[in-house]
């Protein structure tokens, strides 16, 4: 009998793709058969998890739709930044024939398809294809009952006077107009790519189950709100992911570990890292330099290399001239991909001046290592509300992509943050007990796993 097999479907930036790719894998451990959709350049992306699994994981390759806002060649959100959300999501859209047509021509069909949220419209797809779409969300429960009102009700930016409060979900949040999700501020009624974006969005609440890369110690009233809302149990909340990543990173992220090893005292190191894809400006970086060379801390700092020419002109990721040689000894700038998983996981490393993105935000909680938190854009200034306010375990040092923080402040609130009585880090230490609860074997994040499991081979009996 052939194996039950199941589509997937990631969204192709980095902060999409690297938790679905971590579900596929406990998915693939089990005993699924799993072909992933994916467009040439991001292939790589899945080679660790293709020598691992070759006879269970396969891919339908597609070329990447051409698509005149999206510069010839580029497939990655990373090499366009998150301008980039409408027209790739409109483009991957224009993938429906050839997905239809490889389905219908399969020996044995996936019998569900599990996709990225921003990938909404595949509600549609599956429903053509007779199979049942699980959405699945690389973002916290807390943000998404926030969006999915927003995109219910997008007259509230209009209706409002700066501050949007929304009653009914648990806490009774408001935000600033400006820091809500960018991916709905961007929204222009009537303009058909926004449409396509909106109707992507809302049909992600009309799929048969969604899947959560978080856990109820951390968002368990969000994901009871949510339950209730869309009125089923396919709820599965089998984060946080990413603990057991199995991709390492490269060769230059184990110097960094080799480095961690140097010293002793548990917790007296900051890393700064904002992400895969956000860069700092010439003054942000100044603010930053001088912050981490005054508040006397370690420190790694991630520095990404801009991709642009005018970035590079414009100063973005410029680290001042002779800082690394005056805090040479405590703190290291490293300019590629890190492993950032392990460098969190590293038992020196105590704080994490971050922007608050989801996956470095569950990261850091299995770390059990205090947030400092810069919210930029998307998602993260909700997420950082949930952090500081709600649970204690982040401190803001800033706010804003644009912004740049006050360096001073910046001194204060990282030694402050970093010191050992921190508020944050005992907190994050508490979060850490829980995260840990979850992850280890037998754990809830494991029994969601199982449970969506149990859900797709029953789906495989039904269709079989
Ligand atoms: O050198 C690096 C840099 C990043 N990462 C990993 O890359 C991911 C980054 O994800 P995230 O922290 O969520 O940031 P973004 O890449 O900025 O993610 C985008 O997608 C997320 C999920 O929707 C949103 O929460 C963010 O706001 C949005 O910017 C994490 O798993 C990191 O461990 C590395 O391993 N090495």
């Amino acid at each position: 009998m052939s194996k039950v097999n199941v589509l997937i479907f990631p969204y192709p930036a980095q902060g999409h793709i690297l938790p679905l790719l971590d579900l596929t894998h406990h998915l693939a451990v089990r005993g699924l058969a799993i072909t992933i959709i994916i467009t040439p350049k991001n292939l790589p992306l899945l080679n660790t998890l293709l020598s691992t699994h070759p006879n269970t994981i396969h891919t339908l390759t597609l070329p990447f739709p051409s698509h005149p806002n999206i510069p010839p060649g580029a497939e990655n959100l990373r090499e366009v930044g998150n301008t980039g959300n409408y027209p790739f999501i409109n483009a991957l859209s224009k993938l429906q024939p050839q997905i239809i047509q490889w389905f219908t021509t399969h020996p044995n069909p996936p019998v569900a398809l599990i996709s990225d949220f921003f990938l909404g419209w595949t509600h549609q797809l599956a429903t053509r294809l007779g199979i049942p779409r699980i959405a699945f969300y690389c973002s916290g429960a807390f943000f998404t009952t926030v969006i999915t009102r927003c995109w219910q009700n997008p007259q509230i930016l209009q209706s409002s006077q700066g501050v949007i409060e929304f009653p009914g979900i648990p806490g009774t949040p408001s935000f600033k107009r400006e820091h809500l999700p960018s991916v709905f501020l961007r929204y222009r009624e009537s303009d058909p790519e926004s449409e396509l974006v909106r109707e992507s969005f809302i049909s992600n609440a009309a799929s048969w189950g969604v899947v959560f890369n978080t856990f109820r110690a951390l968002e368990g009233p969000a994901l009871d709100h949510i339950r209730a809302e869309l009125g089923h149990p396919r709820v599965f909340p089998v984060g946080p992911l990413g603990y057991d990543r199995i991709d390492s990173g490269s060769s230059r992220g184990s110097e960094v570990l080799s480095w961690l090893d140097r010293f002793q005292e548990e917790g007296s190191v900051l890393y700064v890292c904002f992400g895969s894809q956000k860069l700092l400006k010439k003054e942000q970086m100044e603010a930053l330099a001088f912050g981490l060379e005054r508040s006397e801390t370690r420190f790694v700092w991630v520095v990404k290399a801009p991709s642009t020419p005018e970035q590079k002109k414009e100063g973005y990721s410029l680290v001042p001239e002779g800082f690394e040689d005056r805090v040479s000894g405590r703190g290291i700038v490293v300019r590629d991909w890190v492993p950032q998983v392990a460098i969190l996981g590293h038992r020196v490393v105590g704080g994490f001046l971050s922007h608050c993105g989801w996956n470095s935000v569950m990261e850091a909680m299995v770390a059990g290592v205090a947030i400092l938190g810069w919210p930029m854009e998307a998602d993260q200034f909700l997420n950082a509300r949930l952090l500081v306010e709600d649970r204690g375990v982040a401190v803001r040092v800033c706010e804003g992509a644009d912004s740049v923080p006050d360096p001073n402040e910046l001194v204060r609130v990282i030694s402050e943050a970093m010191s050992t009585g921190s508020s944050q880090r005992r907190r994050a230490k508490l979060m850490r007990e829980e995260a840990v609860r979850v992850v280890c074997e037998g754990g809830e994040c494991w029994k969601e796993v199982d449970e969506l499991l149990r859900a797709l081979l029953e789906l495989g009996v039904k269709q079989g």
